[in-house]
């Protein structure tokens, strides 16, 4: 990472230079115990339709949720997303959604899940479609049975499946799934195509995107701690949101950064 205390990205005149990727949980809200307690910071919505503006269209919110549940957060905004870390896709209105159907049997299997883990308090099931969320962040005495439990099922499902970590959080998802696919295929279109990414994210499966933003010679951002291959450092959701608050007002986007 740089040891800049600042950077002062680009000016507006050159914005359209630029594409802004910004992961969610962790990234622009903060973590919270349960999943469908997240709140977005009221202000958020307004900064990001500024921002979108001042990029020509080119920013997009890249998630582990489903593009579903972020329009329901964001309502009545409808922002470009990557959804299921990268298994679906919006951009410019146009759809490119994931099809449960397509996968029978981690259908089978989210319905087992939900039994092999109905005895463990506090261990919950985020059923997404495409892919199944174990969460231990209310029992931490359970993590191991929960990580345990996600391998099991991916052994089962075969090599078209694979376990992604997150925090508190072990997901069975197809194994094409990947932040950095879905930032490569935004960057291929309109109006992201031939712009430097700039990527935002938190958490193991903003790794995959770090890498793909670091080898189109962009600017990857950490928030909070961990060992990353981000070149810079956010310490707190906040702190994103204050530097894309001044990036949206101001023309400049600060980094103070924390290590
Ligand atoms: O890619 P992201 O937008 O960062 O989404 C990653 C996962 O985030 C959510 O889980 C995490 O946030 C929850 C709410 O704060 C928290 O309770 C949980 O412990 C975290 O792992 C979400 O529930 C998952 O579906 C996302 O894949």
């Amino acid at each position: 990472m740089r040891e800049a205390a600042l950077i002062q990205p680009p000016p507006f005149s050159q914005s359209e230079d630029y594409a802004l990727f910004l992961d969610f949980d962790g990234t622009l809200v903060d973590i919270v115990e349960r999943p469908d307690a997240v709140m977005v910071d009221p202000a958020l919505p307004g900064i990001l339709t500024r921002l979108q503006e001042r990029l020509g269209g080119a920013l997009a919110i890249i998630s582990g949720r489903p593009i579903e549940f972020l329009d329901s957060r964001f309502r009545p905004h409808l922002f470009d997303i990557g959804g299921l870390h990268g298994l679906e896709r919006r951009v410019g209105g146009e759809l490119f959604l994931c099809d449960p159907d397509e996968h029978p049997h981690l259908r089978q299997m989210a319905a087992r899940l939900e039994e092999i883990v109905a005895p463990k308090r506090g261990v919950l099931i985020e059923d997404k479609g495409c892919s199944i969320a174990i969460h231990w962040r209310l029992a931490p005495q359970e993590k191991d049975f929960a990580l345990e439990t996600a391998h099991a099922a991916v052994q089962a499902l075969g090599p078209d499946y694979r376990v992604q970590h997150g925090k508190a959080v072990a997901e069975i998802l197809p194994a094409a799934a990947g932040k950095g696919k879905v930032i490569e295929q935004f960057l291929q279109q309109e109006p992201y195509r031939g712009r430097i990414p700039i990527f935002a994210g938190d958490d193991l499966t903003d790794e995959n995107g770090f890498k793909t933003v670091n080898a189109h010679g962009g600017l990857s951002i950490r928030i909070g701690g961990g060992e990353t291959i981000a070149r810079e450092r956010l310490g707190t959701p906040s702190d994103l949101r204050h530097c894309l608050s001044v990036w949206a007002t101001e023309g400049t986007l600060p980094f103070d950064r924390i290590s």
